[in-house]
């Protein structure tokens, strides 16, 4: 598709759609408890309906009616064999938080996913699950998809994690659901809690102590409603459109301000960004804000540490943002982009450059060099099948002088259907 280029405004207030990662363990939680579910503001996006698509097949009744979500939760012992493979198509969240329900299933079930998903490293939850006394099989030791895994009687571990990943962390949280006794994960920095808070939502506990997270099994859930605020990672690339684009500013409604989702906040306030965060709310479940950002005279700043779990798929677009600041920006710390759905930190630069930015590849991150104007005679830039990289290119093109042409724009429907939709909007 042809990208509007040289864009002279965005100005208006949209409300992006619900947060992936929410929507996700909402579908998930609502499986396993008893009773009934009801998600509001559900992303229907092609990562959750994966997730949705697995659980029907795990004998789930779910019924979806565009962002409404209706869960008949089937409570302990109620997940059935699966006769068909369960496919999660492009979603690691799916795939890893999957495997951690289904070691403690005693059945057996086989997991296969898109060519992105079959490159990922499944290996990080297969260990402490195998450990855990599940039996997981797949290419490469049980590394990647296709995998089987035949679950059954688990008993608790201490897991230390050698990375700070909420996907680890909620699969072996989900697996110690179903042991006796105390399952415990310590990571190396804090990643995304959703996990830890919804169980609370459906009447679990988990406790919390540093960086360590501990659940005790067996848990018994109970279905309720849950509303799914808007996915952060979403409104970053209008965020970072509106501080890029001249004479902009843009609200963004009911965007979730989970603390540990808002390091892109955190980087847009210290470049000097004009933002504006009103109505905080719901603090107690997940905290929601209104955020108005306008067009701003940004610097260049450090980014690494305990901040890259906090914002890591936020990264692509972040370098965006650095091309338009004064000064070099270095982002370190920051491997784990290598096993998204691409390798972000080759695929960012490589399409940042057909563009004229001025940003290299490090071992962990990035170094990106600005303020450069952005140009194209005839670009031709590719989402990599990415849909994070499709929409930082979308919002590229905005800032770009020439013509500037997205290869693979449908991998944005992965967690943002109406992207497209909600820029023209603004224009
Ligand atoms: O738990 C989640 O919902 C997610 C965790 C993160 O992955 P890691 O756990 O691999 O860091 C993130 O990149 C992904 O988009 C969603
Ligand atoms: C990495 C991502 O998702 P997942 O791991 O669920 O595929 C993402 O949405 O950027």
């Amino acid at each position: 598709m042809q990208l509007p280029t040289n864009v002279s405004a965005l100005r208006g207030a949209i409300e992006v759609p619900g947060d992936k990662s929410v929507s996700h363990r909402a579908v998930m939680l609502g499986a396993l408890a008893s009773g009934r579910t009801v998600i509001e503001h559900f992303l229907p996006g092609a990562d959750c309906l994966s997730t949705i698509d697995c659980f029907r097949k795990l004998g789930v009744d779910i019924r979806q009616d565009g962002t409404t979500v209706v869960v008949e939760g089937v409570g302990p012992g109620g997940l059935r064999e699966p006769a068909a493979v369960l496919d999660v198509g492009n979603s690691g969240t799916t795939a890893r938080l999957l495997l951690g329900i289904l070691a403690g299933q005693p059945f057996h079930a086989c997991l296969v996913g898109d060519e992105s998903i079959a490159r990922r490293p499944m290996g990080r939850v297969t260990k402490p699950l195998c450990e855990m006394g599940a039996h997981i099989d797949g290419r490469e030791g049980g590394n990647y998809t296709p995998l089987s895994v035949r679950g059954g009687a688990l008993r608790p571990i201490h897991y230390a994690s050698p990375v700070a990943s909420a996907q680890v962390k909620s699969a072996v949280l989900l697996a110690g659901l179903f042991t006796d006794g105390v399952t415990s994960v310590t990571e190396p920095h804090r990643s995304r809690d959703h996990t830890e808070r919804m169980i609370r939502l459906f009447g679990g506990g988990v406790d919390v102590a540093g960086f360590t997270v501990s659940i005790a099994g067996p848990q018994r859930l109970e279905g309720t409603r849950v509303y799914v605020p808007g996915d952060i990672s979403s409104a970053a690339f209008f965020l970072v459109a509106g501080a890029i684009v001249p004479n902009s500013e843009i609200t963004l409604k009911n965007v979730g301000f989970n603390p540990t989702r808002t390091g892109i906040l955190d980087v847009l306030a210290q470049m000097g960004a004009d933002l504006a965060i009103d109505n905080v709310r719901n603090e107690e479940t997940e905290p929601v804000a209104d955020i108005t950002v306008r067009t701003s005279t940004l610097r260049a700043v450090d980014i690494g540490g305990d901040l890259i779990p906090r914002l890591i798929d936020e990264i692509p677009i972040i370098a965006l943002l650095a091309t338009q600041a004064e000064g070099t920006t270095v982002i370190r710390d920051a491997a784990e982009l290598k096993v998204k759905e691409t390798n972000r930190i080759d695929t960012v630069v490589a399409e940042l450059k057909k563009l004229g930015a001025d940003i290299e590849a490090t071992d962990d991150g990035m170094i990106i060099r600005g303020k450069t104007p952005l140009v194209a005679d005839d670009a031709v830039v590719d989402s990599h099948g990415d849909h994070r990289i499709g929409m930082m290119l979308a919002i590229a093109a905005c800032i770009t002088k020439g013509r500037v042409r997205l290869n693979r724009k449908e991998a944005v429907a992965v967690s943002y259907p109406t992207f497209f939709a909600d820029l023209r909007s603004l224009l």
